[in-house]
């Protein structure tokens, strides 16, 4: 396996596979470049080693051509990013491409159009990743945030740099860094899940349950939980047919004697919006047409407890809808809870694109041990799922 820390780049042109996928407001502005800002050690280590980049990455999930996921939007933020001006070619294979990326000179960048106009990307095209490849002379794989996507620039253009591919930083600080949560834990080991996404978050928590001593529940997986419990839930959000997974999950925590900590009151609104009707109630006694956006001071207050007493601390998920002011103390208190645990000693990995934001909104993603830049890719490899991307290197 070669290394980006000895590989000589000088006079190559290196393919750099990054995850780009970033929020976008509705001017198309960047609204959080952490991938962005994660990436430019790779990028510069080639520059600085006199080798050229060729940039490729996915932006959204558009269904063919569409102007509103072309990454020419990122452009001039890329450029303040790197220090150098990113030319950019609007298409990512065919004659532009080529033609570009032949005449690239030693520090320069080219930033090829979303690699997802094409369907053969997500299909894992080999022709589409030969031409790809064609560009190149070598293949640094840095999107750990699609490391789960088996596609034509993550994995399968892998066969066409049998002797030049590796890892940039960022997949090799995600990958260190996860594995230090699961492989040399300190303990307690916490868990705190929480957003909105049950259904695909419920079954990486049976995963988890042989791996935690506390698992937090927070945010709208909370109520799938207390509905499976007997208890009235309102208009909260549920996902009705994972109440039998909740209920195994229940019971999987007795089992393996794993401290599972619920809401016990919760911040409840009669609409979902911030100007909204709202008062605290008891988790399992929420009257019909009202619905749970936070978690309350009595269950703030234990789960900070937990948290701060944690030696190794994985957050996913925001505990009650952040986005809307009325609704964001019980994330701000997890966020603030878990840089006091970080302070005290313990290794914090946040995860997630939703906690991410969060942490970032609250100036504090520097004091805590690891922000990561993988949502699914995060959750699947925790899971213990071979990733794509991770193997196309490693073998
Ligand atoms: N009680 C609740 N009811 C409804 N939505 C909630 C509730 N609590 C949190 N949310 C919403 O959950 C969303 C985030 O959920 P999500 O599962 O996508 O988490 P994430 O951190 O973005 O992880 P990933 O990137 O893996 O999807 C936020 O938009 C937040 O408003
Ligand atoms: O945002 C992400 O999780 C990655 O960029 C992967 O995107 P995808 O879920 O559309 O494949």
């Amino acid at each position: 396996m070669q290394s980006i820390d000895t590989y000589n780049f000088s006079g190559k042109k290196a393919i750099i596979r990054v995850d780009f996928n970033v929020p976008l407001n509705e001017q198309f502005e960047i609204t959080d470049d952490t991938r962005i800002r994660a990436a430019i050690p790779t990028i510069k280590k080639v520059l600085d080693g006199n080798g050229s980049a060729i940039l490729m990455s996915h932006l959204g999930r558009p269904k063919g051509v569409d102007a509103k996921f072309s990454l020419k939007h990122i452009v001039a933020h890329l450029t303040k990013s790197i220090g150098v001006e990113v030319k950019f070619a609007d298409d990512c294979i065919g004659e532009s491409a080529k033609t570009m990326a032949a005449n690239l000179k030693p520090g320069e960048v080219l930033l090829l159009e979303n690699l997802r106009y094409y369907k053969e990307e997500e299909k894992g095209d080999e022709e589409f990743a030969k031409k790809l490849a064609g560009l190149a002379d070598l293949w640094i794989n840095d999107a750990f945030g699609t490391a789960h996507r088996a596609h034509a620039s993550t994995a399968v253009i892998a066969k066409f740099f049998p002797e030049a591919k590796m890892f940039g930083y960022v997949m090799e600080s995600e990958l260190s860094s996860v594995d230090k949560v699961l492989k040399d834990t300190k303990r307690p080991l916490t868990a705190i899940m929480g957003g909105a996404k049950v259904s695909s978050k419920i079954e990486i928590i049976k995963t988890l349950m042989s791996q935690v001593d506390h698992l937090i529940i927070g945010g709208g997986m909370t109520y799938t939980f207390v509905k499976a419990m007997g208890g009235t839930i309102g208009n909260s959000l549920v996902e009705d047919d994972k109440l039998e997974t909740a209920r195994e999950i229940l019971q999987k925590a007795k089992e393996n004697n794993v401290k599972l900590h619920l809401a016990t009151d919760a911040l409840i609104a009669d609409a979902f919006s911030n100007d909204a009707n709202t008062k605290v109630c008891d988790v399992n006694a929420i009257p019909e047409g009202w619905m749970g956006l936070d978690v309350a001071d009595a269950t703030i207050e234990s789960f900070k407890k937990v948290i701060e007493e944690s030696k190794t601390i994985l957050w996913n998920g925001p505990v009650g809808v952040f986005e809307m002011d009325n609704f964001a103390k019980g994330t701000k208190a997890i966020a603030d809870a878990i840089v006091t645990a970080t302070e005290k000693g313990a290794f914090s990995l946040i995860g997630g694109g939703d906690s991410v934001a969060a942490i970032n909104k609250y100036g504090l993603a520097d004091k805590v041990s690891y922000v990561s830049t993988g949502g699914g890719a995060l959750l699947e490899y925790i899971e213990g799922k071979e990733l794509p991307g991770v193997t196309a290197i490693r073998g």
